[in-house]
């Protein structure tokens, strides 16, 4: 009966007795929430902002007739004419943005068969037509990628189903916490923290000041993986945490490496002022303490970026100036499919720039493509830390809006597997993601949001941008069939923030849900974690730039812009 709840319920319910009086919250998420031990916790069923709109019902069949293949949509909807580049913010908002995705979403299943290609034949037409975990984007024979490269299908996986009991549309899977705890770094499961600590003094694993390079270890967590991604390159070193995407990318890696080395920073703190406590102890409080800290740079700097000052204190997201907030143990924290899948992605996907470099001290600036790097972290050799950062406070995002560069949308992963200029579409595949995730439409959550109907193209006139909405009208059928992704992408920003409304209203539901819905967010009262009057002042003094300078290799204050998502002034020196 046991085996048969597991299958059903796909995880079993926590007991929380043994840790309802820790002060520090656990490795997975359970029992944040003392009466729903699932709520936020990692490996759950993604909940539903609304419900699902598959065209079969269920979601076994995810092809709609009536909407165009993504391929095309992404070619007469996203594509760049000119490069938008951002005036204010630079790439360390994206990177930012990429490290909370990584931390709050992790849907099981879509990364592994995309990257190592476990169900090659997706695109071999005989095993599409039976897998049912297939579903692959054909590429129309008028577009250079067939035509010039002989590319006639993208690959493209289905991700897991979340089982399930009760008869109701497929869901997938998050095996991350949903709550802001830098999982990423720690791991969400006990068994990710035997590779991540060093299981003294309260440490991390470090080697030389760098994560635990386990990776030249053919065998090792990444050794295997990694010689699969890029069989010509020998002894191929990887980082190891709690997160394999740390190998994103060399800036993503460099800034996590900086806050692997703020834990150990403060952990060396609290061991010279309390020099009787144990490993276990000196761990958590650092791991408290850090995790205080990222919530801090998100809800003081990341968030401000695209909600604007105004609608922040709105919304409740600013961080008071002193005093506490109040945890609600009604709020589900969860990260719903549609935050997920459409809201943060595609604002966060439109931001990316392949114009990437990395920044010597003397102001040499080495020109490093972000699309000759993804997944290949070799460059990131000693000494490079500070230039990789470096790259990413100097050189601009680009606009939030409905143009994705070419690396994006031609060449994504085109060094894998050693296919010469393979290209694979991440717009594409973004709005197949989608529809694998039987996504309501952008008229359907407009509607939810704000209880206006959307019923033609007329009406989306001020919602979303005029040349959009053109471009729209000739895609779809009508208005109501817009997906959520397309959407978003197209919207107006609303006056003072970068995001329109639907992107507003998702991403508000979901940053409200994880602060108030958190029983351990770092401003709460009267919670078995809350921070003293003290430590909350000291984490209110956090910036991102102040922890680059602490933990960077050279790095002084004044090099940096006091808020490290805007671009340097002129002033500053590279
Ligand atoms: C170097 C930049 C980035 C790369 C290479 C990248 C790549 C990817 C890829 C390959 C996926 C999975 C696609 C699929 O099969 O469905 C994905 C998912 C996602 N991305 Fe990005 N991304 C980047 C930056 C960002 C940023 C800046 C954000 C947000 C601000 C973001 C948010 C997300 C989210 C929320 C998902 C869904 C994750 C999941 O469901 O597991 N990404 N990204």
């Amino acid at each position: 009966r046991e085996k048969r709840r597991v299958i059903c319920e796909y995880q079993p319910t926590p007991r929380c007795k043994r840790v309802a009086k820790s002060r520090y919250r656990t490795i997975d998420g359970s029992c944040n929430n003392l009466k729903h031990s699932k709520w936020g916790k990692s490996y759950t069923c993604y909940p539903r902002f609304m419900d699902a709109n598959y065209p079969d019902g269920h979601g076994n069949d995810i092809m709609n007739p009536r909407l165009l293949n993504p391929r095309k949509l992404s070619n007469s909807l996203f594509k760049e004419d000119v490069p938008h580049k951002s005036k204010k913010h630079n790439l360390m908002l994206m990177n930012w943005g990429q490290i909370l995705a990584n931390e709050m979403t992790y849907t099981s299943g879509i990364l592994m068969p995309l990257y190592f290609r476990q169900i090659e034949p997706c695109c071999n037409e005989s095993d599409a037509s039976f897998h049912p975990k297939c579903a692959p984007i054909f590429i129309p024979e008028n577009d250079f990628l067939n035509k010039e490269l002989g590319h006639s299908c993208m690959n493209f996986v289905r991700s897991e189903v979340c089982p399930s009991c009760k008869n109701e549309p497929r869901k997938s899977i998050n095996i991350r916490t949903s709550f802001l705890d830098f999982s990423i770094i720690y791991g969400n499961a006990e068994s990710d923290l035997e590779k991540t600590r060093a299981y003294k003094n309260g440490l991390l694993n470090m080697k030389k000041n760098f994560l635990e390079d386990v990776g030249k270890n053919e065998d090792g967590p990444c050794g295997v993986k990694w010689r699969l991604w890029y069989p010509e390159v020998k002894n191929i070193e990887c980082f190891v945490s709690g997160d394999d995407y740390v190998n994103s990318n060399p800036w993503k890696a460099a800034v996590q490496t900086v806050f692997v080395r703020e834990h150990n920073r403060l952990a060396k703190l609290y061991r010279d002022a309390f020099p009787h406590l144990n490993d276990e102890e000196l761990f958590q409080r650092a791991r408290r303490i850090l995790i205080a800290k990222v919530q801090m740079i998100t809800y003081n700097e990341f968030l401000p970026a695209f909600f604007g000052q105004n609608l922040m204190e709105e919304f409740e997201l600013a961080v008071l100036k002193d005093g506490y907030t109040e945890y609600n143990e009604e709020i589900d924290p969860s990260t719903t499919i549609e935050f997920s899948t459409a809201a943060f992605r595609a604002i966060g996907h439109s931001m990316i720039s392949s114009g990437t470099t990395r920044r010597a001290a003397n102001g040499n600036v080495i020109k490093e493509r972000i699309d000759d790097t993804w997944h290949y972290v070799v460059n990131f050799t000693k000494g490079r830390l500070d230039q990789y950062i470096r790259g990413y406070l100097f050189d601009p995002s680009n606009e939030i809006d409905m143009f994705y560069e070419d690396t994006i949308r031609n060449y994504f992963e085109k060094n894998f597997n050693n296919i010469p200029k393979y290209g694979t579409d991440m717009t594409a595949v973004d709005i197949q993601r989608g529809r694998d995730h039987g996504l309501p439409s952008y008229a359907q959550v407009y509607e939810k949001c704000y209880e206006k109907k959307i019923e033609s193209f007329d009406d989306l006139k001020g919602i979303l941008r005029d040349e959009n909405i053109e471009k729209l009208s000739k895609t779809y059928e009508t208005a109501e069939e817009i997906e959520l992704y397309p959407g978003i992408a197209a919207e107006v920003h609303v006056q003072g923030a970068s995001l329109g409304p639907v992107a507003i209203c998702l991403w508000h539901h979901h940053f409200y849900n994880i602060k108030f819905g958190d029983r351990f967010y770092f401003e709460h009262k009267n919670q078995m974690g809350s921070l003293t009057e003290n430590e909350l002042k000291y984490v209110r003094n956090t910036t991102l730039s102040t922890i680059i300078c602490q933990n960077g290799d050279t790095f002084r204050q004044y090099q940096i812009t006091k808020n490290a998502f805007l671009l340097p002034s002129s002033r500053l020196k590279a």
